[in-house]
């Protein structure tokens, strides 16, 4: 099977390099009219999916907000994935995975096994446990073609704490996650699979992005106050990989299909007049 930063690549060359996330937000299940109830979210969800699968490179389901409402949100998170890969987009559940190895490989086959209900193109994860723990998520990911995100310097103010902190070896936490997925890239044929998750909101902050050869996804657009103008201070000679992403911003446009249409084709020409 090709490899996922082979697909992305032609995703957001053929498409824009736009992310739009699916969040089901008990206020905006509410500003659409719906019920803050299965039924709401399925209708939220389908959607989105119907709006924006065919315009967009990449859909972001955040996993939260369908595990919220137990098995039942998960069958519609089933649903929602699998219509939005017919349709054709590439699908990164946005899950935060991280775990000791053993357990991880648990999480990977949920995710990356292509028999799984819930199998997608690619998954956040979460380093806290160290960049080795996450190993079997890269090997099921290279085994089936996907990808995975590893959370580096993320756009919540509370991130700085833990990712500018220095280690023993004299780099922050953050340079050594970024260091570590450059490795796994090394000899990738085109871009990457595995791609690093840094926030739109951080602004310069002296870390080294320039040998990731991987996908950057970068929310806190919009909603959490990151604006595209700010992507360059952030990315540098990397901007070309950056996967800009935005979730309320675009999703408080609907319920109507033509006006979230609208609205993430406004947040593409803002993304592709900074990235290209
Ligand atoms: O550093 C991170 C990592 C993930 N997220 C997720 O992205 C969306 C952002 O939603 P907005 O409505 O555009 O603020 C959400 O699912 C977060 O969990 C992030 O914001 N920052």
């Amino acid at each position: 099977m090709e490899s996922f930063g082979r697909r992305l690549r032609a995703a957001t060359d053929a498409r824009g390099p736009l992310c739009v996330g699916i969040d089901p937000h008990p206020a905006l299940l509410a500003q659409w009219g719906l019920e803050d109830d299965v039924a709401g979210l399925e209708r939220f969800a389908f959607t989105v999916v119907e709006a924006l699968a065919d315009r967009v490179a990449v859909l972001k389901p955040q996993s939260a907000f369908f595990e919220r409402f137990g098995s039942r949100g998960i069958v519609v998170l089933e649903s929602t994935i699998r219509q939005s890969r017919q349709a054709g987009v590439q699908v990164l559940l946005d899950v935060k995975r991280g775990d000791i190895g053993s357990t991880m490989a648990a999480y990977a086959s949920a995710y990356l096994d292509p028999d799984s209900a819930l199998s997608v193109d690619a998954i956040t994860v979460s380093p806290y446990l160290g960049v080795g723990s996450l190993a079997p998520a890269f090997d099921l990911a290279t085994a089936h073609g996907a990808g995975v995100f590893v959370l580096a310097l993320t756009s919540n103010p509370e991130g700085p704490e833990v990712q500018h902190a220095v280690t023993a070896a004299g780099k922050t936490v953050a340079q050594t996650v970024i260091d570590e997925i450059s490795q796994l890239n090394a000899g990738a044929d085109g871009l990457g699979s595995f791609g690093l998750v840094v926030g739109a909101t951080i602004g310069e902050t002296g870390h080294d992005l320039s040998k990731v050869n991987g996908p950057l996804l970068a929310p806190g657009l919009g909603a959490q106050g990151g604006d595209p103008a700010g992507l360059r201070a952030i990315f540098g000679e990397s901007l070309r990989n950056v996967l800009p992403s935005y979730s309320r911003e675009v999703l408080s446009a609907g319920p109507d299909v033509a006006a979230l249409q609208a609205a993430a084709d406004r947040a593409q020409a803002a993304c592709r007049a900074v990235i290209g």
